[in-house]
């Protein structure tokens, strides 16, 4: 399932591009120097890098709607990254493992924040590729979208403008993308439908929750 969230108001966009405009950028081949198809800058000024991702990890932790959809274990900060005319991301996978100061994380989601209106560039959708099926995101300033790790996707190539995001990835309590979904509606259902229920029958749905959370959680 792919979800998209409301991750930042206007302040913290503002604070964000605030500091993108001034801070320095780098290849972002500088994290994949191997990579065939990464076409893009990245933050790297240290400063900068910290107070970005400390707002941003917060905010995400902060939403309740992520904690339903994600069921988050581990975090990655994330990271602001932009492309210019004519950059782009060609199809990949995400690597299962992303190694960080405290350890490797499994990455079983991947989640961009759009960080400028897409009116402010041309191109540069997050295309989502889903069998024969097409998915493409250019969405709004501060809304996310989440989406299983192992999808083939791409940044199509920028034709105008600048396009501004940050990336995180996210090891979930529960690694299959099939079990987490389903325990996402059930718990959406019991959230929204409970309190039409019997006392009893709320508490034999509870036991299905918790069991199912014992059963597939970490
Ligand atoms: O910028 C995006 O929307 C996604 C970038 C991406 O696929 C990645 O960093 O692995
Ligand atoms: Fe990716």
């Amino acid at each position: 399932m792919i979800r998209k969230i409301r991750i930042l108001n206007n302040a913290q966009i503002a604070q964000l591009m605030k500091i993108a405009a001034s801070a320095n950028y780098v290849d972002g081949k500088i994290s994949n120097p191997h990579s065939k198809v990464k076409n893009n800058q990245q933050l790297h000024d240290p400063q900068a890098y910290q107070q970005t991702s400390k707002l941003l990890f917060d905010a995400l932790v902060a939403n309740p709607e992520f904690h339903e959809f994600a069921f988050p274990q581990r975090v990655a900060p994330p990271l602001m990254t932009k492309y210019g005319v004519g950059q782009n991301y060609g199809l990949h996978p995400d690597s299962a493992t992303i190694n960080l100061p405290d350890g490797p994380l499994r990455s079983d989601l991947s989640c961009t924040i759009f960080l400028n209106e897409p009116d402010r560039y041309e191109g540069g959708a997050l295309h989502i590729r889903l069998g024969d099926d097409d998915l493409r995101f250019r969405l709004d300033a501060g809304r996310a979208v989440i989406y299983p790790s192992n999808t083939l996707h791409e940044v199509e190539p920028v034709t105008s403008g600048e396009r501004h995001v940050a990336i995180t990835f996210i090891q979930s309590k529960i690694a299959d993308n099939a079990k987490r979904d389903l325990l996402f509606d059930l718990n959406e259902v019991a959230a929204l439908e409970g309190n039409n229920m019997t006392a009893e029958n709320f508490s034999r749905l509870q036991l299905v929750q918790y069991n199912l959370m014992r059963m597939w959680g970490a």
